[in-house]
């Protein structure tokens, strides 16, 4: 691969390094309905519908209660099936999730946003359980690994992008793009990729074919988590 900064991916010996951005250019249509999605495309412009937002945030906080437990699986995998040599920046990442659970918190006070009251909707009970599925010990580390990788990479894709040069996002949203489109979480997914790109090096083609389908299953439950939040679906 050519792209900038991924030969910094170790390979396993002549195999491509860098899988996880030969994906990205695969299947670049699917990346960028997840990442330049009509609703956060709409936070960038200002246009967003305030109760479109309210509504992704009462889902996301839902969400991200299963991607603790989901988390919690990924770091398992990695002191089970690894050398173990992962497992600071999965604990990292689940550690700062406890941060991010009492920013959902004071966010949904801001926005009056009950959140007892909310249950979750089709396509992130659809989202919950694929993350769940991550429990059965039969999903191998790499899969996990990847999954983790891109999960956090559509949002920071996503959220950078409403903070870039010429947005028009609303002043009481910076906050909530600033936490996924920061400099720093955008270190953080890069070396989570490096992660996925050294391991999926080392894995069989099976293997790596999984991955690859979990990646898309990812783009596929994003670009529906987005849906919900602009609709109803
Ligand atoms: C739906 C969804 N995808 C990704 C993230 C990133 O953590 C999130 N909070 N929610």
């Amino acid at each position: 691969m050519d792209g900038g900064g991924v030969e910094a991916a170790m390979d396993g010996g002549g195999v491509e390094a860098a899988t996880t951005a030969a994906w990205m250019a695969r299947h670049r249509g699917m990346y960028e309905r997840a990442t330049r999605h009509p609703f956060t495309v709409s936070i960038r412009d200002g246009t967003v519908d305030l109760s479109a937002f309210r509504r992704w945030l009462g889902q996301d906080y839902m969400f991200v209660k299963e991607f603790v437990a989901f988390l919690a699986s990924v770091l398992l995998k990695c002191c089970r099936q690894s050398d173990g040599s992962d497992m600071e920046i999965i604990l990292g990442g689940l550690a700062s999730l406890s941060d991010e659970l009492s920013w959902f918190k004071k966010e949904a006070e801001k926005w009056s946003v009950n959140l007892a009251e909310v249950s979750p909707l089709k396509s992130n009970t659809e989202y919950c359980r694929f993350l769940q599925s991550f429990s059965e010990p039969e999903i191998s580390y790499v899969v996990a690994i990847t999954t983790f990788w891109i999960i956090e990479t559509v949002y920071q894709d996503s959220f950078a992008f409403c903070i870039e040069e010429g947005n028009k996002t609303p002043p009481e949203l910076l906050g909530t793009c600033q936490r996924w489109g920061s400099p720093e979480f955008k270190q953080y997914c890069q070396s989570l990729q490096r992660i996925a790109d050294r391991c999926l090096a080392e894995a069989s083609a099976d293997a790596a074919r999984s991955a690859e389908e979990a990646f898309l299953r990812v783009l596929e439950l994003e670009i529906g988590f987005w849906d919900m939040s602009s609709s109803r679906s």
